[in-house]
């Protein structure tokens, strides 16, 4: 049985979502006041939008904030299947329009290819990253660490910043950052809504077998702190 994270329900999805805007909003501001700059990683997906929304109108000096994502897909940007289109659709707006946002997206035509820029290009992100926003699938996977795909061994095993992976069960190729890229942050939260996705975190926790889940690979490590924010 896996030590669990710090699991927070809510009575429903707003109240989830304002209470978390609030706390990343605080730390991300906190680590501006301490160092200088903040580093800020999310997911895609659409679990993250209305929070992506609520964030974009708090008071942060967005301008010294660096955002880039767990994963991308490789398409084009304008895609709708874009993650960094889903960001600039709705976090890079409002009080946040000027926030120092890095894609994982470049000019190359697979992620394969196209991962070496992807990781010179977020050089200088403060490091470890100090909020870290992570969703999950009902298969356990989270960034785009699938447990079908070949690459997954790689993506929880890797020291590289990124990874590129294929899954079989998702559309796309898609470039991710690594587990040891993930872990290295200061706090992780897992934003999750539904029952369905209750009973699959509750499953994870059941035992560490990250290839099957990869979500355990977050859940049943003690560096790095996790909480699970959760709403039916
Ligand atoms: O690129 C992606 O799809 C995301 O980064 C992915 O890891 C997402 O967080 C989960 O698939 C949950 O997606 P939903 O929020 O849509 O359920």
């Amino acid at each position: 049985m896996i030590k669990e994270s710090v699991f927070k329900s809510f009575d429903d999805k707003a109240s989830l979502e304002n209470q978390l805007a609030d706390r990343i909003a605080k730390q991300l501001q906190e680590a501006v006041d301490t160092r200088g700059k903040a580093s800020f990683i999310v997911s895609g997906g659409s679990t993250p939008v209305k929070l992506f929304q609520i964030l974009s109108k708090k008071n942060v000096e967005w301008s010294d904030v660096y955002i880039t994502l767990a994963d991308e897909r490789w398409v084009d940007a304008e895609s709708d299947d874009s993650n960094e289109r889903l960001v600039r659709t709705h976090l890079l707006q409002n009080k946040a329009v000027n926030a120092k946002f890095r894609g994982l997206k470049n000019m190359f035509s697979s992620p394969e290819e196209g991962c070496s820029m992807a990781i010179e290009q977020l050089a200088n992100f403060p490091r470890p990253f100090d909020v870290v926003v992570l969703g999950m699938g009902n298969d356990g996977h989270t960034c785009s660490w699938f447990p079908c795909s070949k690459e997954i061994d790689e993506a929880l095993s890797t020291d590289k910043l990124c990874v590129a992976v294929t899954p079989g069960t998702a559309p796309n190729s898609r470039l991710s950052l690594s587990k040891t890229a993930i872990l290295a942050s200061r706090q992780i939260y897992l934003h999750i809504v539904g029952e369905q996705k209750l009973t699959v975190y509750r499953q994870a926790l059941e035992n560490e077998d990250a290839n099957s889940m990869p979500i355990r690979a977050v859940l049943g490590q003690h560096k790095t702190p996790v909480d699970v924010y959760w709403s039916a």
